[in-house]
């Protein structure tokens, strides 16, 4: 029976794009309310032309939150709100707005480009816009420009507006800078949280949550898999005989065997101590067994040493598939009980049996 899977999770930086849409919309719907506001203002105070413009820039802002309705495209959304404002400013310098009042909503700018946009591309526009008001200040006799501004007020302006803009660039490069060092720490726990420190391969959280995805993929499309329980047999001795930081490095080059010898789509992990799980996806029970022989085999091959000193390594693995067991609990149960038959029946095995090519080979032919 097919059961209901959770969505996935969102990731840092789609949970911060959602945040910032949800952001733009609410000051673009600010804006339609605002220019709304003020245009009628305008109207009653018979500056119709004034009126008019400032509701033709709603157009604008109200077709660009469409076009993202429509595309989804938060590029272009950014990119079109920017121009907007910047040509409603530029307007509104040009024209003084009401009683020469329109410069002030420069001052929105900064902070808000800085927050959508990087901090080259906000210096950039940013500059522009500069370029764009000086001209406009010193030039009041340019076709559109109707405003005239005193030297004092231009002075002011522009100081004012540089300070803002130092301080916004400035705030915004550490809110990037610590932005990125907590998304750096936040990753590498979670990777620490994820994998087993002594051979790097996942931990057994890792793998339980990776088992739990499989099974889930298993009942939802029947997409068959198979697990390998692998221990290394006797290897108390090897502590002992040899020392613990012997038995370390046979942990760390038996992983390394491992992942030579499974498929990229196969996952190993340390199960605990001296165990490990190998999550076989898209595999059958012969296919597993021949591969942990494969990997049996490539063991006991293998010199195993720590400094002058060869160990003698071996494994013994239990071997299940998910077609033979009703639930994870009841897979993982019968893989253990494979396991120690292995160890039962001598050490060096795989459970259930399977002919080594070697066996093949000796047996007499019908
Ligand atoms: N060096 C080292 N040893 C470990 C680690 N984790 C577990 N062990 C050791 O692994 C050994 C496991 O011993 P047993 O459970 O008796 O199993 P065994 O000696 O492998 O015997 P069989 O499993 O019956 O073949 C213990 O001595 C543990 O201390 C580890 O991270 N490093």
């Amino acid at each position: 029976m097919s059961q209901p899977t959770a969505p996935e999770p969102l990731s840092a930086s789609e949970r911060e794009d959602a945040q910032v849409s949800r952001l733009l919309t609410w000051l673009s719907a600010t804006a339609i309310v605002l220019l709304a506001g003020i245009g009628a203002k305008a109207w009653f105070a018979e500056h119709t032309t004034h009126a008019w413009v400032l509701w033709f820039f709603i157009g604008l802002i109200a077709i660009n939150m469409l076009a993202f309705a429509r595309t989804g495209n938060r590029v272009r959304r950014k990119a079109g709100l920017i121009v907007v404002v910047g040509l409603l400013f530029t307007y509104l310098m040009a024209s003084g707005g009401e009683s020469n009042t329109g410069p002030l909503w420069f001052y929105v700018f900064p902070p808000l480009l800085f927050y959508l946009t990087d901090l080259k591309t906000g210096t950039a526009v940013l500059l522009f816009c500069y370029l764009v008001a000086v001209v406009v200040f010193q030039f009041p006799g340019l076709p559109m420009v109707s405003a005239e501004y005193s030297t004092d007020f231009k002075i002011r302006f522009f100081s004012t507006l540089t300070f803002e803009s130092i301080f916004c660039f400035v705030l915004e490069a550490s809110r990037l800078k610590a932005r990125h060092e907590l998304l750096t720490l936040a990753e590498s726990h979670e990777r620490a949280a994820r994998t087993d420190e002594l051979t790097g391969l996942a931990n057994r959280r890792d793998m339980h949550n990776r088992l739990s995805g499989e099974f889930s993929r298993y009942q939802r499309s029947g997409h068959h898999f198979s697990i390998a329980l692998i221990d290394l047999d006797l290897f108390k001795k090897i502590n002992d005989r040899y020392g613990h930081d012997a038995g370390d490095q046979v942990l760390r080059e038996f992983s390394a065997l491992m992942q030579t010898v499974i498929r990229q789509t196969d996952v190993a992990g340390r199960w605990g101590g001296e165990e490990f799980l190998i999550l076989l996806p898209d595999t059958s029970l012969l296919q597993a067994l021949t591969l942990a022989e494969r990997l049996r085999s490539e063991v006991a091959r293998h010199p195993f040493r720590f400094g002058e000193q060869a160990l003698p390594v071996t494994i013994s693995a239990g071997v299940c598939s998910i077609a033979k067991a009703g639930s994870l609990d009841d897979l993982l149960k019968q893989a253990d009980l494979n396991l120690y038959a292995a160890k039962e029946a001598g050490r060096n095995r795989i459970a259930p049996r399977v002919r080594t090519q070697e066996e093949e080979g000796a047996s007499p032919t019908p």
